[in-house]
């Protein structure tokens, strides 16, 4: 199978961050958050994950040239009063790669340097040439923090197009989801999504060794019998528009608001059957909240576009260039989620320019 070595190698990373991350979320305190310039918020959890799959990139692929497009960098780890919460990223990733005996191959303990060095490897800008990794490192801060879901999202484009993605959701259900959105109950969670392209999508638990399953988006054609995925938060997508799109193609179930790429995962094993994120107006998108979900719903037989039906474009830098949104169905769904989503974004200007 083609990028063999890469998806173990990348399954591997994403693991391993996910097993950090968990461990975060398990103790939070609210020492370990801080703001990003753009208010955003950032834990201890982000920069581990973001140094555990940098590292473990590195180690298993050493072959290769390593360019990694990464959402997190060490500037705010640079800053004076920031020496504590380094010490503490840097025994996380130290107790986390000693999990899988790690350390050793990656030159004994890692010191404060090593850790701002491995954040520091993500600091490519991608676009359309050779080989680079994208990295979310936790898709869905906000989800993370309050204990609902979140993912590490690790992808890999190939002269500009996606060839593999893996996504690892410790939250997410092992079952389905529909109707049991956040799910807190007993049930067994931890899912580890991943797709190489030409290849399918495949699905297995995080933390076990059982065999993978192979998963297929839902097969609806009817939007009578579908339902529809959001933004948990309101601020990272128009709640409003899907409403009025949903509503024009007749779904009756009430949205599905969760965090992050899992979104994709749910939607490659047919929990759903649309996804809506309609951002508001002059945010930029950023190819890391894509790249993995993208691959894994379209080897799913699902299909990912902007608002006006075009492919993402994931050569363009660390943004998406796209008309208004990201819309995914399946191929059965999408011409008529295309229509909708026309006539409501085209309604919505018609009353925003009669004010
Ligand atoms: N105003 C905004 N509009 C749309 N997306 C936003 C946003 N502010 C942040 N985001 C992005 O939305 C992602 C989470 O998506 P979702 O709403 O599906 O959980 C965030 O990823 P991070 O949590 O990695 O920063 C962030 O990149
Ligand atoms: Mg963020
Ligand atoms: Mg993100
Ligand atoms: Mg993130």
């Amino acid at each position: 199978m083609a990028y063999e070595k890469e998806l173990d190698a990348a399954k591997k990373a994403a693991s391993l961050a996910a097993r950090l991350c968990q461990k975060v979320q398990k103790a939070l305190l609210q020492s370990d958050v801080q703001s990003k310039s753009d208010k955003s918020p950032v834990t201890v959890a982000d920069y581990g994950s973001q140094a555990v799959v940098s590292l473990v990139l590195e180690r298993e692929l050493t072959s290769e040239p390593f360019s990694l497009v990464a959402e997190e960098d060490s500037a705010d780890l640079r800053k004076d009063g920031s020496e504590d919460i380094l010490q503490r990223i840097t025994k996380l990733v130290n107790d986390t790669l000693a999990t899988e005996d790690l350390t050793k191959a990656i030159d004994s303990t890692l010191t404060t340097d090593d850790l701002l060095r491995a954040t520091d490897c993500g600091t490519s800008e991608g676009g359309p040439n050779g080989r680079h990794w994208v990295l979310d490192p936790i898709d869905g801060t906000k989800g993370f923090l309050r204990g609902d879901q979140y993912a590490v999202a690790l992808g890999l484009l190939e002269e500009g197009k996606v060839v593999l993605g893996v996504l690892a959701c410790p939250n997410l259900p092992l079952t389905s989801i529909a109707g049991n959105k956040n799910s807190s109950s007993s049930e067994e969670t931890g899912c580890l999504f991943y797709a190489t392209i030409g290849s399918g999508t495949y699905m297995q638990p995080l933390d076990s060794k059982s065999d993978p399953v192979k998963v297929h988006v839902s097969s609806v054609e009817n939007p009578e019998e579908a339902s529809f995925f959001e933004s948990f938060e309101g601020a990272h997508s128009l709640h409003d528009l899907s409403s009025s799109i949903a509503s024009k193609l007749g779904v009756k179930a009430p949205p599905v608001r969760i965090d992050s790429q899992a979104k994709y995962g749910a939607l490659s094993r047919g929990d759903g059957a649309i996804y809506l994120r309609f951002p508001h107006k002059g945010y930029r998108e950023k190819i890391w909240d894509h790249v993995a979900g993208a691959i894994v719903v379209t080897e799913a037989g699902g299909i990912v576009t902007d608002a006006g039906g075009k492919p993402l474009d994931f050569s363009k830098g660390k943004y998406l260039d796209l008309d208004t949104g990201i819309i995914v169905a399946n191929e059965k769904l999408m011409p008529l989620l295309l229509k909708a989503v026309r006539d409501s974004i085209a309604e919505q200007e018609k009353a925003s320019s009669s004010l």
